[in-house]
């Protein structure tokens, strides 16, 4: 049992027949990413009927859009456009002229002249140079392709769109229709929009897992409240990148990771991870770079996007990041131990406690697993802080724990509809250890740790570790007397 390090590709025309998603499955993807930004209904709905052909819980996540602003449909896809020359901006979905970039937006009377407006995270940038009516004339900066679909961000602007636009809400039901679990929440900026999605989900009957999206600096300023009310965070380094000066996004990047492990919640980093590889069959030195030190800092999780959703060699890209993250994540639990130890001194509770002390005998015994059965996935997210060398293998009764658990590094969940809690702590330990030597992951002369809650029946939580020799526990049997 290997790839610790979970990896998310986003899914797009490249990628979409069910026999590359296969490959992409083989490669060793943990989840697929749906970006509710491009594409249309039948598209979204075509993706996840091929992806759930061939794996029915395979986790999917959907990418809102949120109150973010595009290009609409341009004429042949893109348009170059050069230095120095204008081009006129209106509301309209499709482009009519050359010179007229068709945005989503109904107020681009309010942008005052001299406003940088920048296309495609930064690709093209330009200046507003006049009003009229509702129309912005800009004059080009640095020149590029501007595509349909495009993003398109006014700096020092603050979107009057609401956090929950009308689109995202039909985005949100559509996924709920196809009981989809994972969510990544665009341009959260406080734990109040978190807080109003929850709501807006429970009026529809359900919940899901939600990562924000950390892509403003009023996000990066409000992280800690974020992340208390979020199952887990995105970096999401495209925007990041033209919200604020590009230089700062690496030490944002860093924050955001130790404050995610710090807090046992999973981290994804995003965005231009292996971008070269849309192109071309290498990354550059750089990116391979870029993916081994997100793993070094502790990512649970890397995304790729166009490399997967359009790009030339989706699958290789997939292989590419695999390669990097075998060769790096063992490492990581070295790298983080002298910054943990320092934070965790007076502030342990019971359970991180257990989850540390699991880690510590995992690497001491050299055991094979650790083992955890778990209602919420808290157990098995505190364990994962540790990076510890071993897998971590998570059984839990509830599916969308599940599928939270695929993006947590080094856990592999198990959904477990048949654990019943009313078993002795031996019989359950025993019934799962079998699971697991007759499935061939654990043999004879392996040791493994167990971490559970004393008394199950009540849920006070994980307060204890037990080690175990998997040839004594098969050959006592279910009820712990050996026959011998
Ligand atoms: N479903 C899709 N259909 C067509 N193209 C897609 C699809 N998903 C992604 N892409 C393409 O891949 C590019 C990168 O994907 P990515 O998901 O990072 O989008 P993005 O536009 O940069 O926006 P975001 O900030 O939401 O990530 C997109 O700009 C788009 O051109
Ligand atoms: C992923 C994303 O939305 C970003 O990087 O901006």
């Amino acid at each position: 049992m290997n790839n610790f390090t979970k990896i998310l590709a986003t899914i797009g025309p490249a990628t979409c027949q069910p026999e590359t998603i296969r490959k992409l499955f083989d490669a060793g993807i943990n989840a697929i990413r749906i970006n509710m930004s491009h594409g249309d209904r039948s598209s979204q709905t075509e993706y996840i009927q091929n992806i759930r052909k061939l794996n029915d819980n395979f986790p999917i996540l959907i990418d809102t859009k949120g109150p973010e602003i595009r290009t609409g449909k341009i004429l042949n896809n893109a348009v170059d456009v050069g230095v120095g020359s204008t081009l006129r901006l209106i509301e309209s979905e499709t482009q009519m002229e050359p010179d007229t970039i068709p945005v989503d937006y109904p107020h681009l009377d309010e942008i005052p002249v001299g406003t940088r407006i920048l296309f495609d995270d930064g690709l093209v940038e330009s200046e507003v140079v006049k009003q009229e009516g509702n129309a912005l004339f800009v004059r080009v900066i640095n020149d590029g392709p501007i595509g349909t679909g495009k993003k398109v961000t006014i700096q020092g602007y603050r979107v009057q769109l609401p956090f929950l636009t009308e689109r995202d809400k039909q985005d949100i039901q559509f996924a709920v229709e196809k009981k989809i679990r994972l969510m990544a929440v665009s341009f959260v900026r406080s734990a109040d929009d978190i807080k109003s999605l929850k709501s807006y989900l429970a009026a529809l009957g359900t919940t899901m897992m939600l990562f924000s999206k950390i892509e403003t600096g009023e996000a990066v300023a409000n992280l800690e409240e974020i992340l208390e009310e979020s199952d887990g965070i995105m970096v999401a380094r495209g925007d990041l990148g033209v919200e604020l000066p590009l230089q700062e996004v690496p030490e944002i990047q860093n924050r955001i990771i130790k404050q995610c492990n710090q807090a046992g919640k999973p981290v994804i980093v995003a965005t231009q991870m292996l971008e070269s590889m849309r192109e071309n069959a290498r990354p550059t030195r750089a990116e391979v770079n870029d993916v081994a030190h997100a793993i070094l800092q502790g990512a649970d999780a890397i995304m790729l996007s166009a490399e997967t959703a359009t790009g030339k060699y989706p699958i290789r890209s997939v292989e590419m990041m695999r390669l990097i993250s075998n060769q790096y994540e063992k490492q990581v639990s070295g790298i983080i131990k002298k910054y943990r130890r320092k934070e965790e001194v007076g502030r342990t509770g019971i359970a991180q406690y257990i989850a540390k002390a699991a880690y510590h005998a995992s690497e001491e015994l050299g055991a094979k697993a650790i083992l955890t059965p778990t209602e919420s996935g808290f157990t098995a997210r505190n364990v994962s802080r540790f990076k510890p060398k071993c897998p971590i293998l998570a059984s839990t009764r509830d599916s969308i724990v599940v599928q939270l658990l695929h993006l947590v590094w080094g856990v592999f969940p198990r959904l477990d509809i048949d654990a019943t809690l009313d078993l002795n702590h031996y019989a359950m330990s025993y019934q799962l250890i079998e699971h697991y030597y007759k499935t061939g992951i654990l043999s004879e002369q392996d040791r493994i740790i167990i971490i559970s809650g004393s008394n199950l029946m009540t849920k006070r939580g994980t307060n204890l570790l037990e080690v175990y020799s998997v040839k004594d526990i098969i050959e006592d049997g279910l009820t712990g007397k050996s026959d011998a």
